[in-house]
């Protein structure tokens, strides 16, 4: 028996990379319209009503049509973008985030996938704040740099031009669309302060959290409760202590749906930053949606990946 599913937008960054990771498998068809109707609404609502499963990656006002397109049909939705990751209605993407998502993952219909820097900042929070190692009303700050395939073909365009410098820092207003999510799953009562950058590099990304040290908190209790947390995991390790050296490297996991997560600094003058190295095309995107769809169908969440 195989599964039919609709990538919503297979053409793009995100959609791309998930056909690639589907199209050899036999237990999947995949549902395709003529590149020429692929806005065409009519065409979209013929697709969703012949998937089992459909997943979105389009820009948020378009994944917000293709719900509506899909309303009164019979099909589940991952949904890759920013519309739905603070909405009660959809389960959070992240089965890792604690003992029970993945089951409410396995039994969803509507599952949103979180964003790329999200899922290495959410990685880092949400199970510190479970152990009570971060307070929800923490002063946290969050800095970041991304491979440029996380801004999707228009930033991708920039850098294949030469146009693009880089590297640069934005997100100043303190208004990225991932700082909703990050605070809801992430367990916070405050904002973070969020200091997101693209370097010229296509894929990868490290996402860094800076917390000061006291006697409770140390290096070794940041350590255990993240190795805690996510033992047993196939996709999240957390790394020894002193594993990682001198230098982490963004682009280390490109290709695989892997997230590193590391803890360094220094007890002594209480400083400390937690780093979580990931593909954001990967365990950022594409190959969370093929993790999630796998947990959805009820199969092996590792297939394909
Ligand atoms: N890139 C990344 O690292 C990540 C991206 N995401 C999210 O995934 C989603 C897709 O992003 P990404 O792949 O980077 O973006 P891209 O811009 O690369 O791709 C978007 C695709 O959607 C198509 N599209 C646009 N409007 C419609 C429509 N009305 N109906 C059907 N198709 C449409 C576009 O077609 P055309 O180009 O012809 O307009 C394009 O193929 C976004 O919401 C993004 O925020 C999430 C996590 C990480
Ligand atoms: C480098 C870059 O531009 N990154 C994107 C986020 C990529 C991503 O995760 O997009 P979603 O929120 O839709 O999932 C940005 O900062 O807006």
């Amino acid at each position: 028996m195989a599964y039919h599913i609709f990538i919503d937008g297979e053409a793009g960054t995100t959609g791309l990379q998930i056909r690639e990771r589907l199209e050899a498998r036999e237990d999947i068809r995949l549902i395709q319209i003529d590149p020429e109707r692929r806005k065409d609404a009519e065409a979209r609502r013929e697709a969703f009503a012949r998937a089992d499963v459909a997943i979105l990656c389009l820009p948020d006002d378009a994944a917000r049509e293709a719900v509506r397109l899909c309303e009164g049909l019979d099909v589940r939705l991952i949904d890759a973008s920013t519309a739905h990751r603070v909405d009660k209605a959809w389960v959070f993407g992240f089965p890792e985030l604690n003992k029970d998502n993945r089951a409410r993952i396995a039994e969803a219909g509507f599952v949103s996938n979180p964003g790329c820097y999200s899922t290495g900042s959410i990685a880092m929070i949400a199970p510190l704040v479970a152990a009570g190692l971060i307070a929800p009303d923490e002063a946290l700050s969050i800095n970041a740099v991304s491979g440029f395939t996380g801004g999707g073909k228009n930033l991708i365009a920039e850098y294949e031009t030469g146009e693009a410098p880089a590297h640069f820092v934005y997100g100043l207003n303190q208004n990225h669309k991932h700082i909703p999510e990050i605070v809801q799953q992430g367990g916070l009562t405050v904002q973070p302060i969020f200091a997101p950058s693209v370097g010229n590099f296509a894929q990868g990304m490290a996402v860094q959290l800076p917390l000061r040290l006291d006697r409770r908190r140390s290096i070794p209790a940041l350590h255990d409760a993240l190795a805690a947390h996510y033992a047993g995991e196939h996709f999240v390790h957390v790394l020894d202590l002193g594993e990682p050296g001198a230098r982490i490297v963004p682009t280390a996991l490109n290709g695989t749906n892997m997230m590193h997560i590391s803890v360094q600094g220094d007890q002594d003058t209480g400083c400390a930053t937690i780093v979580a190295v990931l593909d954001n095309l990967g365990k950022g995107a594409s190959g969370a949606s093929v993790q999630n769809l796998n947990i959805m169908l009820g199969l092996d969440e590792t297939i394909g990946l």
